[in-house]
């Protein structure tokens, strides 16, 4: 059927729209949607799997299924389906269709909501039945998302359930990486949107003793809930059943009963430093983390810096004190997140002896989708940008190799035109000027300001096709023209990305007053420094910066 010339087939009926004999972006969408209205879901076009969210269970994951899509010799003998691609996967990287066994890697690219946490769960869950390998460790390899998900999830405008950080999920030689976790999520949260998923399943899961132990007051309490905690009564069902998953999950991965201990102890501790009022002196939450009370008053309230041996002690802000309080908050959450994803991989690490270089893998790379919110901020700009580059690399691997092979091969080829981003990427990413580098220098300055940055970029960009500085005489804004999510616009003009930029520099330097975390729960905060290490901190920033751009 996928190979009927376009003239012969109904619209829907071809599984690979590579075969049409004419394919532009009208006929492509007609295509997908027709399908979608048939409950097909998936279409091939070449190499690529376009999925279409569905919104309910099409009963299309089943045994069957996965038994169906299980050594298929011909991909256009069974209609596309998502375990399709995870059965090619699994035989390309062992060599099963003629070709040299090689190390495989998907890359899951669609707007938020459009199921690309779904998509690598069923791929996972089909590579893991087709393996039949041992089968602890397929059950603690599954528990893993849950996990993940209570941890790095959080609802928003647009999903419910979505991630909040990247990840690249390494299969067979078992291994996990993450990619900028959206720490700010956990001081502040948008209107109708909410913190990490596990601190409502601590309040809806753990019993008034366990509460009690780690001296948790009431959910509406707390500050770092900015649109309530009333989902823990509406929802108290759900999110109890969800924490008893999640505790569930943390014991079959492997984690001890201490550690677990430790994580809730540390989430508790985490929450309560919102609550940290830092005008008055009692730094209750100090104790909650083992931590000196006037050592940690001491450093949410003022700097100290050593410069030819006399103390300099700098007061902060009210401001200031606030920042530097969130920022221990983030840190604390950050590192746990770490934390956890080192020890997942460390406890899923195959026992038998292996040797690295022989180890197969399959690599799953599934980060946030591209945003587009009323209010769109730093973080919407490293996750669009995050988009821009996928789409930079998919171009480059469909478009621009494939071209070039062409070319190099003598083939009478005519030249296909799409649209390229690479001018985007440059605005983001030049150096010395680009946007990114340009909030690194004025990060630099104690007196730059957010609206000054906005100043700068709109005197340095403001030729920039992709530019567009704010008509409202409004210093703080800016609009980008997007080419990745440009779909989920009215047009298909670029997309227009309205950016505040409220905040950024503070972001981006990302500061935690001076001292360190020493492990899991164990803040030992040193506020005393050295005017070069103070000065050190947005180069700091800046190689953050340099490791976002993914
Ligand atoms: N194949 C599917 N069948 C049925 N429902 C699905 C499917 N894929 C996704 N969904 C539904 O859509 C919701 C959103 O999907 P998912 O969380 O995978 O999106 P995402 O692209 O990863 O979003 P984000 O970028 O925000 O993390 C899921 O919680 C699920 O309810």
């Amino acid at each position: 059927m996928s190979h009927l010339p376009v003239g012969d087939s109904q619209v829907g009926e071809v599984n690979d729209l590579a075969t049409l004999a004419k394919l532009d972006e009208t006929i492509l969408l007609n295509e997908v949607k027709v399908r979608y209205e048939n409950d097909r879901i998936y279409t091939y076009v070449g190499d690529i799997l376009v999925s279409v969210n569905p919104f309910r269970d099409l009963g299309i994951y089943g045994k069957d299924y996965s038994e169906m899509y299980r050594g298929v010799k011909k991909r256009e003998e069974k209609p596309p389906h998502i375990f399709a691609m995870a059965d090619r996967l699994y035989q390309d990287m062992l060599g099963l269709r003629g070709t040299d066994a090689k190390n495989q890697c998907v890359l899951i690219s669609g707007e938020s909501g459009a199921g690309k946490t779904e998509c690598t769960k069923l791929i996972i869950k089909q590579l893991i039945d087709l393996c039949q390998g041992n089968s602890q460790l397929q059950q603690q390899i599954l528990q893993v998302n849950p996990l993940l998900e209570a941890f790095g999830n959080a609802q928003t405008l647009m999903n419910d359930n979505s991630s909040r950080f990247g990840k690249y999920i390494q299969l067979k030689f078992i291994g996990g990486r993450e990619y900028l976790l959206e720490k700010s999520r956990m001081v502040r949260q948008s209107e109708g949107e909410a913190n990490f998923h596990i601190f409502y399943y601590m309040f809806a899961g753990l019993s008034a003793d366990e509460q009690s132990r780690y001296k948790l007051q009431d959910a509406d309490s707390y500050k770092y809930f900015s649109d309530g905690a009333s989902c823990i009564q509406t929802d108290g069902k759900l999110l109890k059943e969800r924490y008893e998953e999640l505790v569930n999950a943390i014991d079959m991965v492997g984690f001890t009963d201490k550690e677990q201990e430790d994580m809730f102890a540390i989430l508790a501790a985490t929450l309560t430093v919102g609550n940290i009022d830092v005008k008055a002196d009692d730094i209750g939450v100090a104790d909650l983390l083992g931590l000196d009370k006037l050592e940690m008053h001491s450093c949410l309230s003022c700097s100290i810096t050593f410069t030819k041996g006399e103390e300099i002690r700098r007061n902060y802000t009210l401001a200031q004190s606030e920042e530097a309080r969130d920022a221990v908050a983030k840190a604390l959450y950050g590192r746990l997140f770490s934390w956890i994803v080192n020890r997942v991989n460390t406890l899923l690490v195959p026992r038998e002896s292996f040797d690295p270089d022989k180890v197969q893998e399959i690599g799953i790379l599934d980060i946030f989708g591209f945003e587009h919110f009323e209010l769109n901020s730093f973080e919407q700009a490293c996750i669009n940008l995050a988009n821009e580059q996928l789409q930079f690399f998919f171009n480059k691997h469909i478009f621009m190799l494939e071209q070039e092979e062409y070319q190099g091969e003598g083939i009478d080829w005519k030249e296909i035109k799409f649209v390229d981003n690479k001018s985007l990427l440059d605005l983001f990413l030049g150096r010395p000027i680009g946007i990114l580098a340009l909030l690194d220098e004025e990060s630099f300055f104690p007196k730059a300001t957010d609206q000054t940055y906005v100043a700068k970029m709109n005197q340095k960009f403001g030729k920039n096709s992709n530019y567009i500085r704010s008509t409202q005489g409004d210093a703080k804004s800016f609009t980008i023209a997007h080419y990745a999510g440009h779909v989920t616009c009215d047009s298909m003009e670029l997309c227009q990305v309205t950016y505040d930029s409220t905040g950024w520099l503070e972001k981006n330097r990302d500061t935690l007053p001076p001292g360190k975390i020493s492990r899991t729960g164990t803040l030992a905060l040193n506020h005393k420094t050295t005017k070069k290490s103070r000065l050190n901190q947005p180069r700091k920033a800046a190689e953050e910066t340099k490791q976002r751009k993914l």
